[in-house]
């Protein structure tokens, strides 16, 4: 009796603790149910950041979330009405530009009145062109005005596809996306509208738009008038009830299919910004002398890269995933207001700290005019919100990159910068970080030979430090690579080819190449790859730097070579005598040489600054041209020069920064 007593006392106790602990729990204070969330919190971080020192530890993602992230799908597409939004991206933004166009169509007519498929141009092949009524290309230009990588195989493969006029169902309208201070401005959306016009047999039904950088009220002006133009006339309609497009972009790429490939940038390697490869660095070498306030602080670096299945080719360049200067982020966080571990939605939407944001996943010196309007609307000091309302007068421009007054305000500081001269301002973090751009990936010239080492790849960084409104400023990816990486850590990586930069295939062909600076990287892999090949072509090199033994880079390897003959190697050292002598100078004093060079055949290369060198040195080839080709206007000789180009005898890989 007594343990039938015991018994039954222990299973009330047992069916109290199981049913009214539970009550009790749901009664705790909040903080305990906060406690809880905050673990759960914790997971989703370690997830979306990879691990505490930084990014790029992200999972390798399938072809069909590959696929996701190329092809966007807005509106139902069952729709009769259909649109397709085609982007070419070197770097990303016309790819968002394409998303936000595609938002603004579906948008408009309602997401069930219109089908809107976004698609990357790499994917060119799986579109049936002559099914498609509506298009609207969003593309940028890159290198010396060509067409991004992933864009130049539509670009060729439609102009042998489609003969004059066989599209003449297509209405098309396109939106370059560039840089003024490019020489060739927009070029390869221009290149995309006269392909249009020939196999189409028509115009395009609105006006080209041209996008001076990140330019959106531009680019919001440009969506407006296509919106008019689509109200205005039924250009929408098909005759089709089901999409073919997205079912033939399955076929092609879903789990299981047999030729699963994205491309040749993905296809090649499976790494990209999203997916990089993780590079041991083996080597940081100083390649100057960096002890006076003058002075360039130039570095080799050299990763590891075997087991990635990277195969790179020289003119390649090689993507660095950086984060931000943790000292930078610090500035930040103190103007703001912030601690850093507060909670914020990541790109991905899960939540992440602050502070781990802004070290990996945001851009800390580029001010987008969006924020300066964000800022008006939290800025509560008078003469804060006089200036912020001068700087985006709509008289002036507004936000765009059209108002000058903006435009240099901008190119002058820093997110931190802004924040601090507009401290009446208090933000609420979320909407700060939304008004912030992405990290982007650096690029930099590989300057080694896979044929001498395929599992080494290695880069020359000109590391970037400076002051500015008395307060330190660095490089991003220059002072990521130089101050907090070293050697054996991992720097998250991706090939980024460049087929406008190839050496020619006849190794007897010489070659003359033009690169002061780090702009002698991708002449280094040159060098190593055609000696490797046994070329017994001519290899002509024009170098130049400030100071002979302050920053001739690789100066003895240079040597070397010129020493075993095969180098010819011409140096300008601007600041080593009184009247400074630039590249230009010392090709204009070869003129004879070069003119022979380029009778026998020759290939010439340009790399480094593109807004002033790159001029100066086609200036001196005009000169070469037209002083030795007879009766030679300089009209000929800029022809002459085109018709290098065109066939693939003149090439540069230039950038401005
Ligand atoms: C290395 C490099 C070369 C560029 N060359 C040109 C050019 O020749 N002409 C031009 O208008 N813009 C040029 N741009 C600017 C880009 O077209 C512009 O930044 C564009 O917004 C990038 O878009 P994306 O990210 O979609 O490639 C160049 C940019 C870089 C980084």
């Amino acid at each position: 009796m007594a343990l039938l007593v015991l018994l039954l006392v222990f299973l009330v106790t047992a069916i109290y603790l199981v049913f009214f602990s539970n009550l009790g729990d749901s009664k705790k204070p909040d903080k305990f149910k906060e406690k809880r969330f905050e673990n759960f919190l914790l997971k989703k971080v370690d997830l979306s950041v990879g691990n505490a020192e930084g990014q790029g530890k992200k999972k390798t993602l399938s072809p069909l979330e590959r696929l996701e992230q190329e092809v966007f799908q807005y509106a139902s597409n069952t729709s009769t009405r259909r649109i397709l939004v085609a982007y070419g991206t070197e770097y990303g933004f016309s790819r968002e530009v394409a998303k936000k166009i595609a938002e603004k169509i579906s948008e408009h007519f309602g997401k069930d009145n219109v089908s809107v498929r976004v698609i990357n141009l790499l994917h060119w092949e799986v579109v049936d062109w002559k099914r498609e009524t509506l298009l609207l290309f969003a593309c940028s230009t890159t290198g010396d005005g060509v067409l991004p990588n992933e864009a130049k195989d539509f670009y060729d493969g439609m102009k042998r596809k489609f003969g004059h006029g066989e599209l003449e169902n297509v209405n098309f309208a396109v939106l370059a996306l560039g840089d003024r201070g490019y020489p060739h401005f927009c070029r390869g959306g221009k290149m995309i509208e006269e392909l249009l016009k020939d196999i189409s047999g028509k115009e395009g039904f609105a006006a080209r738009g041209e996008i001076d950088q990140e330019d959106w009220p531009v680019i919001d002006e440009w969506i407006n008038s296509i919106l008019t133009c689509l109200d205005e006339n039924d250009f929408l309609t098909c005759s089709e009830t089901s999409d073919y497009l997205k079912e033939a972009l399955e076929m092609k790429f879903g789990n299981g299919s047999a030729n699963g490939s994205l491309g040749s940038t993905l296809a090649d390697t499976g790494y990209s910004k999203e997916n990089p490869f993780m590079a041991k660095m083996l080597e940081k070498r100083l390649l100057t002398k960096y002890e006076l306030a003058d002075d360039k602080e130039v570095l080799h670096i050299e990763l590891d890269i075997s087991g990635s299945g990277i195969q790179y080719t020289p003119g390649d360049a090689l993507a660095v995933l950086p984060s931000n200067c943790p000292k930078q982020v610090e500035r930040l966080l103190v103007a703001l207001g912030a601690k850093g571990e507060e909670q914020v939605a990541g790109p991905d939407g899960c939540p992440i700290s602050l502070k781990n944001l802004l070290l990996y996943h945001l851009d800390i010196k580029t001010v987008k005019p969006e924020l300066l309007m964000y800022l008006r609307q939290c800025a509560c000091s008078d003469s804060d919100l006089k200036i912020l309302d001068d700087l985006v007068d709509v008289e002036k421009g507004g936000l765009s990159k059209r108002n000058e007054v903006l435009r240099e305000y901008l190119a002058a500081r820093e997110v931190y910068d802004v924040l601090a001269e507009f401290s009446s301002a208090s933000v609420d973090f979320q909407k700060f970080v939304d008004h912030l751009r992405p990290l982007s990936p650096r690029y930099y010239s590989i300057s080694s030979s896979s044929l001498v080492d395929s599992n080494h790849v290695s880069i020359t960084v000109s590391v970037i430090r400076y002051q500015l409104f008395g307060l330190d400023r660095v490089g991003v990816a220059t002072t990521y690579l130089a101050d907090r990486v070293d050697i054996g850590d991992k720097v998250p990586v991706f090939l980024s080819r460049n087929d406008n930069f190839r050496l020619p295939s006849d190794g007897d062909v010489p070659i003359i190449m033009i690169g002061p600076g780090t702009g002698v990287a991708p002449f280094r892999a040159f060098l190593l790859e055609r000696e490797k090949t046994g070329s017994r072509g001519r290899n002509v090199l024009f170098f130049g730097c400030r100071h002979k033994d302050r920053d001739f880079l690789y100066s003895s390897e240079l040597q070397a070579f010129a020493d075993r003959e095969f180098l010819d190697l011409f140096v300008a050292f601007s600041r080593d005598q009184p009247k400074k002598i630039y590249v230009q100078d010392i090709m204009l004093e070869q003129a004879d040489f070069l003119w022979s060079l380029l009778q026998q055949g020759a290939h010439v290369y340009v790399c480094g600054d593109g807004a002033k060198m790159a001029n100066d040195v086609h200036e001196a080839w005009i000169h070469i041209v037209s002083s030795h080709k007879p009766d030679c206007r300089r009209e000929d000789a800029l022809e002459f020069m085109e018709f290098l180009e065109k066939n693939s005898r003149y090439q540069r890989d230039v950038w401005i920064t």
